[in-house]
């Protein structure tokens, strides 16, 4: 199958569990619980997303007819040698795109596999690091991976209704938008008072990278 892809791009890991990590970020476009269009936000399902999934003229970005060359052109995007290499594949929602032969097809290009996903649609084998970010309204169909990343505050989808899924690591995450330092300041306090749950900054943001 061919692939839609927004932006292909190296940056570090931002968030979660793998923030520091050198990364590929490659961001497939369209998602399931938003269009992605302005005047549809409103009335999405996730309405806070940070994020331009739609078309394909991101950096790298484009139709790709294959996993081979969808994989020639991520490997092409690594900034290291062989040793280390790490592809983040995001959206937009991922799931809707990525499939069992560009995992291996990744794999034989020598590179460590992680998925951003909002849980609603299983994922394909071989994913070596899945973050889970449930939405509120949204069907959570994966109750297990390497982490549960929640942005916080989500009314209608409180910590407590996920936190005995099947994740090594709970990531809260605060909402960005106009309360982001009073959504920081009501994580941190969450975090306190319920220790398994850690703080996830997006420091890519912090610190000015994509
Ligand atoms: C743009 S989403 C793409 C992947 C997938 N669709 C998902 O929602 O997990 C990437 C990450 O950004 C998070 N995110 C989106 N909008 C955010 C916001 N306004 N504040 C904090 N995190 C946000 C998502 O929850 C997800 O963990
Ligand atoms: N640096 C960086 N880290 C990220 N982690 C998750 C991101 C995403 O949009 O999925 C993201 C992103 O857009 N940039
Ligand atoms: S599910 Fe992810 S990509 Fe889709 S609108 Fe929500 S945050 Fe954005
Ligand atoms: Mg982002």
């Amino acid at each position: 199958m061919s692939y839609a892809v927004k932006e292909i791009f190296p940056t570090l890991q931002g968030e979660g569990g793998q923030a520091g990590r050198v990364s590929v970020f490659c961001r497939f476009t369209g998602c399931n619980l938003w269009s992605g269009r302005e005047e549809d936000r409103a009335t999405a399902v996730c309405r806070f997303c940070d994020t331009d999934f739609i078309g394909l003229d991101g950096e790298g970005g484009g139709r790709f007819p294959d996993a081979a060359a969808l994989a020639e052109a991520i490997t092409a995007a690594w900034p290291g040698g062989a040793a280390h290499r790490h592809v983040v594949f995001t959206g937009g929602e991922p799931l809707l795109q990525l499939d069992a032969p560009l995992v291996e097809a990744m794999h034989a290009a020598g590179f460590s596999v992680s998925v951003e996903s909002n849980g609603t649609i299983e994922p394909p084998p071989g994913i070596d690091w899945l973050c889970v970010s449930p939405k509120a309204g949204a069907p959570l169909r994966v109750t297990r991976g390497e982490e549960l990343k929640l942005v916080f505050p989500q009314p209608g989808l409180l910590p407590e209704a996920v936190e005995q899924l099947d994740f090594r690591h709970f990531f809260l995450q605060p909402m960005d938008g106009p309360d982001r330092a009073a959504n920081t300041a009501a994580a941190v306090a969450h975090c306190l008072r319920h220790p398994r749950w850690r703080l996830s900054l997006q420091t890519h943001k912090l610190i000015g990278i994509p």
